[in-house]
C-alpha cells in the first residue's frame, strides 16, 4: 500500500537548523501542502522526503517510488522536448504530453520553451513517471491560471488513483484535504 512517513524529522543545512519536529502521515490518496517564507527550507524537506537528502534527525519512510519535480526540470536542454522526456519514461511520452497539452511542443528543444512550457514539461516527467509518490516543488511556478489549474486537476487524478502528492508552493492551488505542513 502506498504510503509515506517522516517522523520527527529535523533538517541542517550549512551548519543552521532549518526544522525539526516535523511529522508527516500520508497513505494513498492523501496529500501535503508544504508553506513558509523563502529558504526556510521546503525544497530541502522534499529532498529529505524523496531519499536525496540525509535528515539530520528523524525518520522516512516510503512505500512506494518516488518522482521529484525539483526547481530544475531534469530534462536535456538540447533535445527536442519529446526525445528529451523519452529518455525518463519512454513510452508514456505521448500520454505525459498529452496530460500537459504539449503536443505541439514535441519537436521544440527543450532550450527554446518559455519558463511555464518548461514548468509543465517537467510535469509532464512526473505523469509519466508511473510512481506512486509525487514530491512537486513549486509546480505551478510561472504558469497562467489555466496551467495551474491543470495542475491541480492532474494531482487530484493522481489522488484517486491511489497516489500521494506533496506540494511545496507561494502560490494558491487547488489541493482538498490536504495535510498543511507550515514550516518556519
Ligand atoms: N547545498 C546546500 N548547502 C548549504 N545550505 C543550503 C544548501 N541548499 C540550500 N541551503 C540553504 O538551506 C536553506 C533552505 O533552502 P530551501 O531551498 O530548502 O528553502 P525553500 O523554503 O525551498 O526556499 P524558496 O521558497 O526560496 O524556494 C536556505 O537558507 C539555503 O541557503
Amino acid at each position: 500500500m502506498t504510503a509515506l512517513r517522516l517522523a520527527d524529522v529535523a533538517c541542517r543545512r550549512g551548519g543552521r537548523e532549518l526544522f525539526a519536529g516535523i511529522g508527516v502521515a500520508l497513505d494513498a490518496g492523501e496529500a501535503a501542502l508544504v508553506s513558509g517564507a523563502n529558504g526556510v527550507g521546503k525544497s530541502s524537506l522534499l529532498r529529505i522526503a524523496a531519499g536525496l537528502l540525509r535528515p539530520a534527525a528523524g525518520t522516512v519512510t516510503r512505500d512506494g517510488a518516488v518522482a521529484l519535480l525539483g526547481e530544475a526540470h531534469a530534462l536535456d536542454p538540447e533535445l527536442p522536448l519529446a526525445r528529451a522526456l523519452r529518455f525518463w519514461i519512454g513510452s508514456r511520452v505521448s500520454m505525459a504530453l498529452a496530460a500537459l497539452a504539449l503536443e505541439p511542443l514535441a519537436e521544440v528543444p527543450v532550450a527554446m520553451l518559455s519558463t511555464g512550457q518548461r514548468r509543465r514539461a517537467g510535469m509532464a516527467r512526473i505523469v509519466g513517471a508511473d510512481a506512486p509518490i509525487w514530491l512537486l516543488d513549486e509546480p505551478a511556478n510561472g504558469l497562467d491560471k489555466a496551467g495551474v489549474a491543470r495542475i491541480a486537476a492532474l494531482i487530484a487524478t493522481h489522488r484517486a488513483a491511489g497516489g500521494i502528492a506533496v506540494v511545496a508552493t507561494h502560490q494558491p492551488i487547488a489541493l482538498p484535504d490536504a495535510l498543511q505542513v507550515a514550516l518556519g
